[in-house]
């Protein structure tokens, strides 16, 4: 299944933004309440700012022209009341969605992590982990922005021009109708180049993105560029994103200010309009000069909020960008789904192939129609020339992957059926580079260990001696407490399978998989591990993925694995022999 983000983006067919807001609105069903209480506060401000212009223009025509200035007075003091009625109302709309985008923020990113969780190995062998950084700080940040600092002006200017536009028609029908084309000629050319607007900032965070991973890849792997002095190659592929960034950066900037002229040019002409045809009504005697006044600051209560909804418009253009970059992670389903088992033929092993192939999304095929079985309590050696396909058989044993064809089976149930807690309980597995996080070793120890999840230290050591896994934990002079820094990065790669053994062993699972789970360990630890490995309990069968020849001596049955075929190797000697003068696959 392909997830590549970036590829499905361009297939994709594109989400209008009604579709998208729906789907958004979606998510902060929750906010329902906030977001009513924030809309009438918008509301009640938005017309109490339209109540102005009304008092002004009845004030000139019934007061100051009869010099009633008691008059005045009163009606000075109701329009102190409402602006200042005005404030409050904007200070809690400025509050209350202040909060919402920030709950948004949270929510979002909650939930695009927790997705992120479910998601299989495939996912995140086709998308680059700066891109996805990006996608969770920065594209949701732009949501927020738009909602705790624009949709609340977006809403009030809506407000004010509708309230505005129901005042100019109600004064006069005709001239309202004549103010009213340019903002109609606004909305038609909004809604043309929207999309493409929408689509040079959906370029902008995808280079945001581009360079984010091109940052996570270079600091991943600075001893690399340091050893090898190529600092210069890192410097020009950052120079070339950076400068694909700021191309896209300034489309997007050319794209995003063409409104505010446009929208300039429509509200200037709208207001000569109204003075031009203004003027001539009132000379026919059809209209006041107060009218006038009040109709003028009408028109620019209608055309004041059309220019500030230009500069809103870009930055909701590019949240909608940055929704759309999200929803693509969200509405995501991982291909890894748990399913009924239907299996026809019974099977007594621990471990079945049945008819497997397997190929990687884009790629050739790895395995072949394979057919292999794993008994209980055995040890099983995969061998085979480097890129043969070891690795990845024993993915499809712990089902990272779901192969292509066929089925896997576990206990006799398809692997499919199992849930995930299920079968990573039966199923360990120490991969070739083991990852740990930043914790202390205690804490990576118990990593998913269900069992042992609420030991302390003392229970932990002593949980460790009576497994006889005391000897590996003396080699960390603090012990459980050794502090694990930078993904594992402060000790060794040697010391980290170590303690993934430790993680392994003590889930106690009836298959261990070692994938080169020794390779970087000294002779004497090696010997330690083996020790522990005979020591496990009698049903637990073992799996042992290794280049050196001394690990796989004692293996039941070893497996040679290339050119998309699983064969049984018969003895060790056959074993070396085809591994010495085996054809690569790759
Ligand atoms: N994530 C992946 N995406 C695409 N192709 C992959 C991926 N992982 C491995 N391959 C390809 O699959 C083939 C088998 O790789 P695999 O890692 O299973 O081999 P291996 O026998 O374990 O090799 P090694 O001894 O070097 O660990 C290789 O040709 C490799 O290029």
């Amino acid at each position: 299944m392909n997830y590549n983000l970036n590829e499905l983006f361009e297939q994709e067919k594109k989400k209008s933004t009604y579709a998208g807001l729906k789907d958004l609105f979606k998510l902060i069903a929750h906010e329902r309440k906030n977001l009513i209480i924030a809309f009438f506060t918008i509301l009640t401000d938005a017309t109490l700012n339209l109540l102005g212009p009304f008092i002004i223009g009845h004030t000139i025509d019934k007061y100051v022209v009869t010099k009633d200035f008691h008059g005045v007075l009163v009606f000075s003091g109701i329009l102190l009341a409402m602006y200042i009625g005005a404030l409050f109302t904007k200070y809690l709309q400025t509050t209350l969605m202040g909060s919402i985008g920030q709950r948004l923020l949270y929510t979002l990113r909650n939930a695009i992590f927790n997705k992120l969780q479910l998601l299989p190995v495939a996912f995140f062998n086709q998308n680059k982990a700066g891109d996805l950084i990006s996608r969770v700080n920065n594209d949701t940040d732009k949501l927020n922005q738009f909602f705790s600092q624009s949709l609340m002006q977006f809403i009030s200017s809506i407000a004010l021009m509708t309230g505005a536009s129901i005042f100019l028609l109600s004064i006069n029908f005709k001239l309202g109708l004549a103010t009213l084309v340019p903002a109609v000629l606004i909305l038609i050319f909004t809604q043309l180049v929207s999309p493409w607007v929408k689509r040079k900032n959906a370029a902008t965070l995808k280079s945001i993105g581009g360079m984010s991973a091109e940052i996570q890849e270079s600091l991943n792997n600075f001893k690399v560029i340091i050893a090898f002095n190529r600092r210069d190659y890192f410097r020009k592929r950052f120079k070339e994103t950076n400068q694909e960034n700021y191309n896209a950066a300034i489309g997007a900037g050319l794209a995003n200010n063409i409104f505010l002229p446009v929208y300039g040019l429509f509200s200037s002409l709208a207001q000569l309009i109204v003075l031009a045809y203004g003027i001539y009504l009132i000379s026919i005697g059809e209209f006041t000069i107060g009218l006038l006044v009040s109709y003028l600051s009408y028109a620019v209560n209608l055309y004041n909020p059309l220019r500030q909804l230009a500069s809103l418009w870009s930055t909701f253009q590019v949240a909608m960008a940055g929704w759309d970059r999200i929803s693509q992670i969200l509405s995501l389903e991982s291909n890894l789904a748990i399913s009924d088992s239907n299996v026809k033929e019974p099977s007594a092993a621990l471990l079945e192939f049945r008819n497997v192939s397997f190929a990687y999304p884009n790629g050739k095929e790895i395995l072949h129609d394979i057919n292999l079985k794993l008994e209980r309590g055995k040890t099983y050696a995969l061998v085979g020339p480097t890129g043969g396909g070891k690795t990845t058989t024993a993915s499809l044993m712990a089902r990272l992957y779901d192969p292509t064809e066929g089925s896997v089976l576990l206990d006799g149930k398809d692997i499919r059926s199992y849930k995930p807690d299920e079968r990573s309980q039966k199923i360990g597995f120490i991969l070739q580079e083991p990852f740990l996080f930043t914790d202390t070793i205690q804490d990576n120890i118990l990593y998913g260990n269900e069992t042992y999840s609420n030991y302390n230290s003392e229970q932990l050591t002593e949980l460790i001696q009576t497994s006889g896994l005391g000897e590996l934990l003396a080699i960390f002079e603090s012990g459980l407490e050794t502090k694990v820094l930078s993904s594992g990065d402060s000790i060794s790669l040697g010391q980290r399978q170590v303690i993934a053994f430790m993680r392994a062993v003590l889930r106690n699972p009836e298959i261990l998989i070692l994938d080169e789970a020794t390779a970087n360990i000294d002779t004497v630890t090696e010997q330690l591990l083996e020790k522990i490995l005979k020591k496990l309990p009698e049903s637990t069968t073992r799996v042992i993925i290794a280049h050196r020849l001394n690990t796989i001596e004692n293996a039941d049955e070893i497996f040679f694995i290339n050119s998309g075929e699983v064969t049984l190797a018969g003895s060790f000697n056959e074993a070396v022999d085809r591994l010495m003068h085996g054809k690569r696959s790759s």
